[in-house]
């Protein structure tokens, strides 16, 4: 019997077993792992009794009514089994063991017990083993049912309970993860996403990752976060649109003056004498004269003013031949019919979309938004992301330097970062090379965060526990990638008491950790953000000097872009590029990205290069 009897409150009250769930359902995993132990199969389910017939096995619905949890569901298929033994497992355990049924016979009929369940062994809080019984997984002889009656009768329901005065065989299994439940959509997602991390690497060497895989396994792994928010307008800047932005109005609402002139009928003109227009008075701009002129006449008329009606042309005032008193003369082919009039729309359309959804917003957009009359604005809510630095050496800005030690300053340059992507920031100070603040460290990030940044740690030092208390609390790859700096890095998702988070391990060199945030960091940040992440825009420049590059990995060396007296572009290297150097990266104004294909670099040859500021 398969439990899938239950509220899914966790899920929201969700059906739980037909949650999808690598490609098919939660109820298909662990029917397509429980069927070929056992002789015959029912589900125990009070709803959607034809999605779960569907999958071949007969549905049967508790005797008891109110949902009263799987001790109703087993009492009813007590009554209805039709072999000696029935053996039970939950729906939402997609991972259960191969040998379950198997293995809790041999038990049970060896013990000679009325019933068997799984145990597994497992670390409590202070790392100590500690038994864990699965009461759900089990297997007994149908004759239990009058105890089970009795229980349920004196209103009992703890899935244990019932078992006081039954002989019960308990079968140690060494796999604790086949026991993993699915409780909530959370945990649903994350194992979804987990999946696809393994899906996304396996043709790949995780120590020898080129740049440009690295960037597309993490662009596919993240996911953009849920929730919007309406701001005022002057607060969206730098923000991420959630909805496009519909023009509700034409703009310029009506067909106006380019030109302070005068406006007349384009169809009037000559195209070989001169034309002489009467002037009728002035229309300025938000004050219209209400005049409208007729043949043979004409308006004074201020840039921005509404065209008044039957003008359809502007003569700017500079381009009069003459005027007398009030007589305008117009030269011939001085002017064309239609010319220096703004027409409705041509700015916004009424109802056609001004923004797209994903932009994020820049000083351009604010005023777009504005000329459409819109106060608010919907945004995606901010990522949040918590960062902290590792390494016993570390020192904060403020602490005296200790013999041996180095001021964090990756803390700062990460700060700087993610604080002009527009994150929210969580910053937790340094962490000292200690398991067991590690582990604290990363479990309390999972809390508040969707996204980790850590530095340090990441390599294969004595000291670089950060790998393994990463691999252990979820779905980790560590990569050296073909690429300098930065080489060493992790990247997955990891969980705590229900919350995941994405996760950075940039590598500690000062200057390794800010390539790896630009080129891998940044780029998975604006996808979480929802924001479109063009892509990187590279300008051509020539190099100064050579500059040494092996082929085979990409090198991002730091340079100084200026324009040669020739007019052209011209890239200088900032002198030493070790990657602790980073003045190499206050100096610069721009990265020289050396792919992986290139090698040396003879001065005069073109190379690309990503500024670091545009107009902000
Ligand atoms: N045997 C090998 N050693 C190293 C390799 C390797 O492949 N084999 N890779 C090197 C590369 S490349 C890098 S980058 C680093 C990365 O090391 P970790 O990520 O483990 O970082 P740490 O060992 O913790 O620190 C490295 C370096 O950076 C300084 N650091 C760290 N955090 C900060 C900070 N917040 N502010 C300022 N400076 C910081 C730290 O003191 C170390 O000097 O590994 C190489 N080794
Ligand atoms: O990441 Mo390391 O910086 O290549 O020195
Ligand atoms: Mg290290």
């Amino acid at each position: 019997m398969i439990f899938a009897g239950g509220r899914g409150s966790r899920m929201g009250n969700v059906d739980k077993g037909l949650q999808p769930f690598r490609g098919s359902t939660l109820v298909a995993h662990a029917l397509q792992r429980f069927a070929p132990q056992v002789t015959a199969l029912t589900i125990s389910a009070n709803r959607s009794h034809e999605a779960y017939a569907a999958l071949g096995a007969p549905v049967l619905a508790d005797d008891l009514a109110g949902f009263a949890g799987p001790l109703a569901g087993l009492q009813a298929g007590l009554r209805r089994c039709a072999t000696p033994l029935l053996a039970t497992v939950p729906c939402d355990s997609p991972f259960l063991p191969e040998d379950l049924v198997q293995r809790l016979r041999d038990a049970l009929l060896a013990q000679d017990a009325d019933l068997a369940l799984a145990v597994t062994m497992e670390a409590d809080d202070t790392g100590a083993a500690r038994k864990q019984a699965h009461p759900v997984f089990s297997l007994m002889k149908t004759g239990v049912l009058p105890r089970l009656d009795a229980y349920l009768a004196r209103g009992g329901r703890k899935m244990d309970g019932w078992h006081e005065g039954l002989k019960v065989a308990e079968v140690l299994f060494t796999d604790a993860a086949a026991f993993r439940n699915i409780n909530t959509r959370e945990e649903l997602l994350a194992e979804e996403r987990a999946k696809r991390l393994a899906d996304l690497t396996t043709d790949l060497d995780p120590g020898a990752m080129p740049v440009r895989r690295a960037r597309q396994v993490i662009e596919q792994f993240v996911r953009p976060v849920r929730g919007v928010e309406k701001v005022a307008l002057r607060a969206a800047l730098g923000r991420v649109l959630a909805e496009d932005v519909i023009s509700p109005i034409n703009v310029p609402a009506h067909d106006n003056s380019a030109m302070d002139g005068f406006a007349f009928a384009g169809a009037q003109l000559s195209a070989d004498h001169p034309t002489k227009l009467k002037v009728i008075g002035t229309d300025f701009a938000g004050r219209p004269s209400g005049l409208q002129p007729g043949p043979g006449q004409c308006l004074r008329i201020m840039t921005g003013a509404v065209m008044p009606a039957g003008c359809d042309t502007v003569l700017p005032q500079e381009h009069a031949a003459g005027i007398d008193d009030d007589c305008l003369t117009i030269a011939p082919r001085s002017v064309r019919p239609g010319d220096n009039r703004r027409l409705a729309g041509e700015d916004l359309m009424a109802g056609r979309p001004a923004l797209a959804a994903g932009k994020i917003v820049r000083p351009a957009d604010l005023g777009l938004i504005a000329s459409l009359g819109i106060a608010e604005v919907p945004v995606r809510r901010r990522v949040r992301v918590a960062f902290f630095s590792t390494g016993d050496e570390l020192r904060s800005v403020g602490e005296p330097l200790a013999q041996g030690c180095v001021y964090d300053s990756n803390r700062y340059t990460l700060f700087g970062m993610l604080t002009r992507l527009g994150c929210e920031l969580v910053d937790m100070g340094i962490v000292k090379d200690d398991p067991a603040a590690l582990e604290a460290a990363l479990r309390d990030a999972c809390q508040s965060a969707d996204a980790i940044v850590t530095s340090g740690g990441v390599s294969a030092g004595a000291a670089d526990y950060t790998r393994d208390i990463m691999a252990r609390l979820g779905e980790v790859a560590f990569w050296t990638i073909g690429m300098r700096p930065g080489r060493p890095m992790a990247f997955g998702r990891i969980g705590a008491d229900g919350h995941d988070a994405f996760l950075f391990g940039l590598p500690g060199n000062p200057v390794a950790v800010m390539v790896s945030f630009y080129f891998f960091a940044r780029p998975a940040l604006l996808r979480m953000m929802g924001a479109d992440a063009p892509a990187d825009l590279l300008v051509q420049a020539r190099s100064a000097e050579p500059i040494r590059k092996r082929q085979g990995r990409t090198e991002f060396q730091r340079g100084v872009l200026s324009i040669a007296a020739d007019g052209t572009r011209e890239v200088r290297i900032t002198g030493a590029q070790g990657s602790g150097i980073l003045r190499s990266m206050t100096e610069a104004n721009c990265i020289v990205v050396l792919p992986d294909e290139q090698a040396n670099v003879a001065a005069g040859d073109l190379v690309e290069v990503l500024m670091f500021e545009g107009l902000l």
